[in-house]
Formats: structure tokens, sequence, C-alpha cells
């Protein structure tokens, strides 16, 4: 699958896009207030690149899925700044930052969040159609076909296996062909066999479509397949 490129960069933008997807600079996000106050992060900075598969990892509660969120436009951090293909978040409507995630950005949960009353290619052209789109029936075929479900097309959720039903989730997460694909412990309710293929699938899209991957996981098995692992602890990037 290709990867689309955005809109055409300003010049000042050209060199940092050709590289780095993501970039979070001194990112704060703070939950509560007064006694209550949480710092979930306490000033993150770090970049994704292009063409990567990174791993965040650290205890439960030093901040793994706030730091995606606030990567993937879900929370605007109460500081800091956020980069995603060139584009500041921080400067965007409301409505452009939902144009940019339906555009530019795939969601993997752990809960594959499918539509159990539609089949598997409705379910990936779901998004599009949402956005008032129709997606070309060759382009769901190859999202399916790039998953692995090739001839799987009209099976409905419950006639699928997990680990089928998050290869659709991933199928969907693609067809928008994004920028950056966020996955939130993408193999936490699949069996050990089932996640290895999840996790190789993931591998194989890095390499062969060139896909960009940011996953929060908890597990070291998972995070061997990534090229490279963020560590997080109190809300402090400790090493990457
Ligand atoms: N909506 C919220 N309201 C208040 N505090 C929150 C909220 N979301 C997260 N927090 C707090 O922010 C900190 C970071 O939470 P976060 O969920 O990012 O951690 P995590 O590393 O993903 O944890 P886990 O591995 O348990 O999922 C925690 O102390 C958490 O209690």
């Amino acid at each position: 699958m290709p990867v689309r490129r955005g809109p055409t960069p300003d010049r000042g933008t050209v060199a940092a896009m050709t590289t780095q997807t993501v970039v979070l600079r001194d990112v704060r996000a703070v939950f509560g207030t007064g006694t209550r106050q949480v710092t979930a992060l306490d000033g993150v900075s770090v970049t994704f690149e292009r063409g990567r598969f990174a791993a965040v990892m650290g205890p439960s509660g030093s901040g793994k899925s706030t730091l995606l969120h606030c990567a993937a436009g879900l929370d605007r951090p109460a500081g800091g700044t956020v980069t995603i293909d060139g584009t500041r978040l921080d400067g965007l409507s409301e409505d452009a930052l939902t144009r940019l995630r339906r555009d530019r950005i795939g969601f993997v949960f752990q809960a594959f969040n499918l539509v159990s009353a539609l089949t598997a290619e409705q379910n990936v052209a779901l998004p599009m159609r949402l956005a008032g789109r129709r997606p070309p029936a060759t382009e769901v075929t190859a999202a399916l076909d790039a998953v692995g479900l090739t001839g799987r097309a009209g099976h409905r959720p419950s006639e699928l296996s997990g680990g089928e039903q998050q290869r659709v989730a991933l199928a969907r997460a693609l067809i928008s062909r994004p920028a950056v694909v966020f996955a939130d412990e993408p193999t936490g309710a699949l069996d050990s066999v089932t996640s290895k293929q999840v996790l190789q699938l993931l591998r194989a899209l890095v390499d062969e479509h060139g896909l960009t991957v940011v996953m929060v996981t908890h597990d070291q098995e998972a995070a061997g397949y990534a090229d490279r692992i963020v560590t997080l602890a109190d809300g402090r990037v400790v090493s990457c």
C-alpha cells in the first residue's frame, strides 16, 4: 500500500517531514485541580520517525495512554507542542483537528471496536463513509489484502476470530493511508499465538509499506517487534 503524501508543505517544513512524522516538544498534561491535580506528562519531548515502529512502555500510571492521546490529537496538552507531518496541532480548530485525525491518523485499540452488524469490508469503509466519502472497492480490498484477510470481506465480526477482528480494525486504520498508526495495547485482548500474528503483521506493514507505528504496550515481547522503545516513568521519558 503506498504511503500517501500530505498536502504540499511549505519549504520550512520539508526537511522535518522527510523523517519526522510525530514530534512532541516539552508536552505537559494535567488532570484535575488543586490537591487532586495529577501531572500525567511532565515535559515530554520525543520524535517518532517515518517508517519506524516505536513501542511506548512504562509502569501503570506513567503516562503512556496520555502520551498517545496527546500525540494523536485526542487530548490537548496543557503545555508544549505536538506536530504531525509538519502540522502543529495547537494552532488547529476543533474541526481542523477532527479532519487531521480522520485523514492522517489511524487508531487501533485493545477492544477492536468493530460494528457487529457490518461485514469486514463495511467496517473498513465506515470511517470514510462517515466522512461523506465512498472509498473505491479496490482500496477496501487492498486494505483487507494487506492484513491477510483476502476472501473474508463478507464476514461479520462474530464470524471472525479475535486476531482476525483486530486485523479488520487495522485495515480500517489503514484505509485513509495515515501518516501514523497509534496502537494502544493492540494485543491486550489476544492470546499469545494470535498476538504474535498481529505484531508480525504490524512489523511487515512498517517494513514493506513504510507505515509509521507508535504502540503502547505492557508486554516486553510485543515491544520486541519495535525498532525502538520509549520508556516513561512518572510522566517523563526515562529512555528512548
Ligand atoms: N481522566 C483522568 N482524570 C484524572 N487523572 C487521570 C485521567 N487520565 C489519566 N489520569 C492520571 O494520569 C496518570 C497517567 O495516566 P495514563 O493512563 O496515561 O497512564 P498509563 O501509563 O497509560 O497507565 P496504564 O498502564 O495503567 O494504562 C495517572 O496517574 C492517571 O491516574
